[in-house]
């Protein structure tokens, strides 16, 4: 063998946030391949490889795997043929952080019967349902209002509140529209009034359990629009919420970042959700820490220490969507963002838009949160997503 040697991820999902996973590998002298559904993927712009295929289909992921043979399957979306990277991991592959947490969370019901049934985190009461006549049994025992998902899906897609018994079939018809992958089952959730919500990103490296600041975020349609760091909490609630990130983590296990979930209500925090890897909302750490989110993965997956996490600045994200499917179009207004001070732009770079598709976000630091979330909403109201015709 000739030239320079180094270890290899393979990415399975390729969208804005492996991107970065992908860049900060770079960094650290490792192979990159990008893999998605589609083409041209934000992260296939910038690995050494790439391949497109369907990563729910489990012949054609184990064999692409069996080709490249990677040091490391970095799992980058929920929706992937899990069985597959639990069979892999036996045959002694390394799926990240585990095959174990891939497999929960690709589904909301494995991961929320561990976190409820097994851990006994306090979570929303939930039930599930596979058809529209198991629905309106299990809203009636929830009661309204509920928010019902697909199991499989991401993003809010295909999530809906139903407020009353006469939204429970527009309910039913919007998660079958919206769900990843074509199941028919969903998760009715009892509706929490939260005051606040957050993401604790928490990461388990050779160097133990560590947390970073909390990140809070405002979700509209179930999608995320605006976050920041740190979310001011009190003592108490933050002790709380890092009890609840280890153990949830601690049950996932292996090496690499999580997104803890958490809402914040007068009753103390529930458990919502949790990500074996990197968050939308912690994007707002490329500002904020000496290391990202996306950097503290990839030293957490290759083994590195990451003795310290320094939150340098508060600061703030928000994010820029497309209203149109298309092809043709342009990200515009970028250099009237940059002239505001203490402000970035990542434009991921998506070959087309769809409806609400998250397609640039803006990244500003200030001495205050409020006032880098003020700048934010400035920079993103800048900001456009244009077309030809
Ligand atoms: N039970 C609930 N009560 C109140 N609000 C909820 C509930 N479940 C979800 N939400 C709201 O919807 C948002 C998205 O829900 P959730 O995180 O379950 O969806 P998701 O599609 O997995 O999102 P993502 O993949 O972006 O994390 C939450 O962040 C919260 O704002
Ligand atoms: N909430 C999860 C999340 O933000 N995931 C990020 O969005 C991409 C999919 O975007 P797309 O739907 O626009 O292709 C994923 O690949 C990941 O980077
Ligand atoms: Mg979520």
């Amino acid at each position: 063998m000739t030239g320079f040697q180094s270890k290899t991820i393979m990415m399975l999902g390729s969208g804005e946030l492996g991107k970065e996973v992908v860049l900060e590998a770079q960094r650290l002298g490792v192979k990159t391949i990008a893999v998605d559904r589609y083409e041209n993927a934000p992260a296939m712009q910038v690995a050494h490889a790439s391949h497109v295929i369907n990563m729910l289909d489990g012949a054609a992921l184990r064999a692409l795997i069996e080709q490249e043979k990677p040091d490391y399957i970095i799992p980058e979306i929920e929706a992937i043929a899990t069985e597959t990277l639990m069979e892999l991991e036996q045959d002694g592959f390394t799926v990240v952080p585990t095959a174990k947490a891939a497999n929960l969370t690709m589904d909301r019901e494995g991961i929320r019967r561990l976190a409820s049934e097994t851990l006994g985190l306090p979570t929303a009461k939930y039930e599930f349902a596979n058809t529209l006549e198991e629905l309106k049994e299990a809203v009636g025992k929830i009661g309204t209002p509920c928010v019902i998902k697909p199991i499989m899906s991401s993003s809010g897609k295909g999530q809906s509140v139903c407020r009353s018994e006469r939204d429970i079939e527009a309910c039913w018809t919007a998660a079958m529209e919206g769900g990843r992958a074509k199941k028919t089952r969903v998760i009715v959730e009892e509706f929490i009034a939260f005051e606040s919500e957050i993401t604790l990103l928490t990461v388990r490296s050779v160097s133990g359990t560590a947390f970073c600041a909390p990140i809070g975020h405002i979700q509209q349609d179930g999608d995320y629009i605006e976050s920041w760091q740190p979310h001011v909490m009190s003592e108490t609630h933050i002790a709380e919420a890092e009890e609840i990130a280890k153990k949830i983590t601690d049950a996932l296990g292996g090496y690499g970042l999580f997104g803890v979930e958490l809402f914040i209500t007068a009753d103390g925090i529930y458990f919502s959700e949790v990500s074996p890897r990197p968050h939308d909302t912690g994007m707002v750490t490329m500002v904020t820490q000496d290391v990202s989110e996306f950097a503290i993965h990839i030293r957490a997956v290759l083994g590195y220490p990451i003795p310290a996490i320094r939150l340098l600045s508060p600061g703030a994200s928000r994010t820029v969507k497309a209203w149109e499917e298309k092809t043709d179009y342009a990200v515009n207004g970028v250099g009237e963002a940059l002239a505001l001070p203490d402000t970035q732009v990542r434009v991921f770079g998506k070959p087309e838009t769809k409806v609400g598709r998250r397609m640039a976000v803006v990244l500003t630091i200030a001495d205050e949160v409020e006032e880098a979330r003020q700048k934010a909403e400035q920079a993103a109201s800048l900001l456009s997503v244009d077309y030809q015709s």
